[in-house]
């Protein structure tokens, strides 16, 4: 296939081709309809319903692909948005509520050093050699002191077991990987998610807000259900407290039943069992929640 010839006026989509943002990008791509056909191996595949292309890229280098012109649209984590010092660079479009984590600087439990302070001179090991001088540079000034920066791209918790650092610098979601290692954190540099990211002269403005409008769409579908239920109408100011919607419940009448009304309303999920237990304190009756896959809202 002459991929460079089929480039041509496609808006170029980067994505994570493999890591822990992989498998919610592809889940987020299907929910938002772009399709396309992906060979083995293949880190370009062209969306078969859109006059878009997939670039599969390590997260990591997205950022500067995105910043650069290079590609028009990403997703990857704010901390690589960070890290590659592209920020103002680039425009964020929205978080996308998965890949959340923190980045923390861990020190071996029973180790010397336990502070950043105590960590200056010392040696760090880190993927994130650029917030690392960041955080030491200054300490390095203030006590004149000249802390070791060492970059690797995997497998950072290793380093101090390894006797190769002193600290580490690194991602923490559930903290396995970090107490596995005998670390703990002394200090978070950022929380971070993933969010979708496009360069500001990008000719395919258009599309994305599109695609941009897609996504919003399947993200918001993940985080409410339709809660319907009957209530009386004298006790549906108190109901409708409990369930308020995102523009207004709808409400109609019960032919069948005189003085009951059926009300309909988007929930948050994570709230679903407190909600039901308002709803039925209130009198409501036959509530049933449901979730959707996607919306316009
Ligand atoms: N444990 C985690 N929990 C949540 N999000 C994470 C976690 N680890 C990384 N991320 C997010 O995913 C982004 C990409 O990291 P990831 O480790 O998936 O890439 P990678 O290092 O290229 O892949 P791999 O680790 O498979 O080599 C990070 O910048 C961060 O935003
Ligand atoms: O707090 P936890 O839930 O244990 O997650 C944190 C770990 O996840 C990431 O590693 P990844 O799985 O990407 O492996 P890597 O070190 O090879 O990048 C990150 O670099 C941490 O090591
Ligand atoms: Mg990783």
């Amino acid at each position: 296939m002459d991929f460079v010839k089929d480039l041509d006026n496609r808006l170029l989509f980067a994505v994570p081709k493999k890591g822990r943002l992989y498998e919610q990008c592809m889940q987020l791509l299907q929910g938002s309809d772009i399709h396309f056909n992906r060979r083995s191996r293949q880190d370009i595949a062209l969306s078969t319903n859109l006059p878009v292309a997939l670039i599969f890229l390590p997260a990591a280098d997205i950022p500067k692909y995105v910043a650069e012109g290079n590609v028009d649209l990403g997703i990857t984590g704010q901390d690589m948005v960070e890290e590659n010092e592209v920020t103002e660079k680039i425009t964020q479009l929205m978080s996308l509520g998965f890949g959340q984590c923190r980045l923390c600087v861990q020190v071996p439990v029973k180790g010397e050093h336990q502070t950043l302070e105590s960590l200056c001179g010392k040696r760090i090991v880190t993927s994130f050699d650029a917030f690392a001088r960041k955080v030491f540079e200054p300490l390095d000034a203030k006590y004149g002191k000249k802390t070791t920066i060492n970059y690797v791209s995997g497998s950072v918790e290793a380093a101090c077991a390894l006797g190769l650092a002193d600290g580490i610098i690194d991602l923490v979601e559930s903290g396995e990987t970090m107490r596995a290692a005998g670390l703990h954190d002394i200090h978070t540099l950022m929380t971070t998610e993933s969010v979708l990211i496009s360069n500001k002269n990008t000719h395919h403005q258009d599309l994305i807000s599109k695609l941009t409008s897609r996504i919003r769409g399947v993200i918001t579908a993940s985080k409410y259900v339709l809660c319907t239920y009957n209530v009386e109408r004298q006790h549906l100011d108190l109901a409708v407290k409990i369930t308020p919607g995102r523009q207004g419940p709808t409400i109609s009448s019960l032919v069948s039943h005189e003085g009951w009304v059926s009300v309909s309303s988007m929930i948050e999920k994570k709230r679903t069992g407190e909600i039901m237990d308002a709803l039925t304190d209130v009198g409501a009756t036959d509530i049933l929640v449901m979730g959707f896959t996607n919306c316009r809202v």
